[in-house]
Order: C-alpha cells, then structure tokens, then sequence
C-alpha cells in the first residue's frame, strides 16, 4: 500500500439553499483501505458521497482521484476515471432483465474505452463482452436471476446487480451508500463477506457509509465520523470507538 492517496478532498463545502451541510470537510483515501464514514441520520454521509461522485457540485474546495484535480467534472467522467458507485436505493434499469442490466454497463464501459458510447445499442454484444456479463453475474450469485426483469428481483439481488453493474466499469474506488440497507441480519452478514471477497478479489478500495455497526466493524480499515457536516474523528475502528466525543454523539446510542 502506497501513501498516495487515491481520492482526497480538501476544505469541501456544500450548503442547500441556506442551510450548509459540509463544512471543511477533509478526506484522505489511501489506495486499499476500506473507508467508513459513520454519522447519525442527516449528518451529510450521503451529500459528501453526491460531491465526491460530482452528482451535486460542491461550493468550495478541491477533490482529487489519484492525484488529478476532478472537483469541477461531470459524474461520467468521474466514473471513466475510476469512480464506481451504488445507491441506497439501488439504481437499475427495472424493465430490463439482470443480464440486459448488466449488458448495458459491461457495454458502456467498452464503448467510453473505444470512443463509440454514441452508437445505438443492440444488447448483443461481442462474445468476450457476453462472456465477462455471465462471470460477473456467476460471481455475484446472480445466475439464476438473470433472466428475470430486474423490477421483481428480491431486495438483495437488486443491491447485489447494481454492484456488479458498478464492477463491470473496472473502477479503481468504489463508494457504497448503506450497501446492507433493508436487508435481514443474515443477508448483512452474506454482503459483508461478498464485498470484502469483491474487494479482495478486485483489488478495490472501498468508501461506504453505513448505519449497522456490524457492517461497519466487519469491513472498516479505517472510520470517519461526520456530525453536523464536520469530522470529528477519523482513525482506526478501534480508536474511533473508543473516542468519548463520538460515543456522546453517536455511538454511544447503540
Ligand atoms: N436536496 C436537498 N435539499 C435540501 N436539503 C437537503 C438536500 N439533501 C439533503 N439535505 C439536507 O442535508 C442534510 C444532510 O443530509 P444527508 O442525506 O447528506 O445526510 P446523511 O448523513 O446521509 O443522512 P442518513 O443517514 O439519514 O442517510 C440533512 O439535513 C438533509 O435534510
């Protein structure tokens, strides 16, 4: 693991109208860590998450993705350079089949690489595309739904395509807004072990926000605590944990 960091925002701000909900908001993403940033209902976790994947803009300060300033580009670019991201509300086109889904992205991603994301798509792509589509799904334990319209796939299999859907954009960082959100305590334990199996396997640095402790705990490298738009601690899990301020304003209501 190398110090540089792969993505880092400095002094970011974000207001909504009047209210501002970032305020100097520092982050430091080193390339292999699995970053979780903790905080209670409203602290900004998902408004931090809408700048740094440039889906809002942000009003101040710079972010940078391995080194190279994106503050001010597009989502899509963000994403071309390596950006991947999933909902907590996962994000998927319902009337498609999973594998029609998933065709779409492993498609979009050959297309932004060849310079043809213009041209009408067909759905058919070339064997090695429709080859990479299966194993992705297989790895995802999304085979048998794959025919299936991806509207009447059951809560974990929606979570789980739209991840795979960000995978076969090849990104570099992966942020994952409440990845276990609406799932049962046994389905949390299988995502946890799936994502860590993914970032293992990918080679992925990880950003999530999360509300389950156990999520939390089973994947952190490292823990960021925002409240009210400002961050109170960042370390490691062990340390954040212990901190008094962040028992007082959030932990410590477990
Ligand atoms: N589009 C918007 N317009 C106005 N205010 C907003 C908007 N989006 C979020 N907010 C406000 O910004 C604050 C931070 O919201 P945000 O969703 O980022 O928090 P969060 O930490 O992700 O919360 P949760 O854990 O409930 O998802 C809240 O007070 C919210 O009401």
């Amino acid at each position: 693991m190398t110090d540089a960091p792969i993505l880092e925002a400095k002094a970011l701000c974000k207001s909504y109208g009047l209210v501002q909900v970032l305020h100097d908001v520092e982050l430091s993403i080193a390339p292999g860590e699995s970053r979780v940033v903790i905080g209670p209902n409203g602290a900004g976790k998902t408004t931090l998450f809408k700048c740094l994947s440039g889906e809002v803009p942000s009003d101040k300060g710079v972010i940078s993705l391995e080194g190279r300033e994106i503050t001010g580009l597009r989502g899509w670019r963000r994403v071309q350079m390596g950006i991947g991201r999933t909902f907590q509300v996962a994000r998927i086109f319902p009337e498609m089949t999973a594998r029609e889904n998933m065709t779409v992205a492993v498609e979009m991603r050959d297309r932004l690489a060849r310079g043809t994301a213009r041209r009408l798509f067909s759905l058919a792509p070339a064997a090695e595309l429709r080859a990479e589509v299966d194993e992705l799904m297989s790895e995802l334990d999304l085979a048998a739904a794959a025919d299936r319209p991806a509207r009447i796939l059951a809560h974990g299999d929606k979570k789980r395509l739209e991840l795979a859907m960000s995978l076969a954009l090849r990104p570099t960082l992966v942020m994952l807004d409440e990845p276990t959100a609406g799932m049962s305590p046994a389905d949390r334990a299988d995502a946890v072990a799936m994502i860590a199996r993914l970032r293992d396997t990918h080679g992925l640095t990880l950003l999530l926000t999360e509300h389950d402790m156990e999520v939390v705990f089973g994947l952190a490298t490292r823990l960021t605590v925002l409240h009210q738009g400002r961050i109170i601690a960042d370390g490691a899990p062990a340390d954040v944990r212990a901190d008094p301020n962040v028992r007082e304003v959030y932990l410590g209501h477990d």
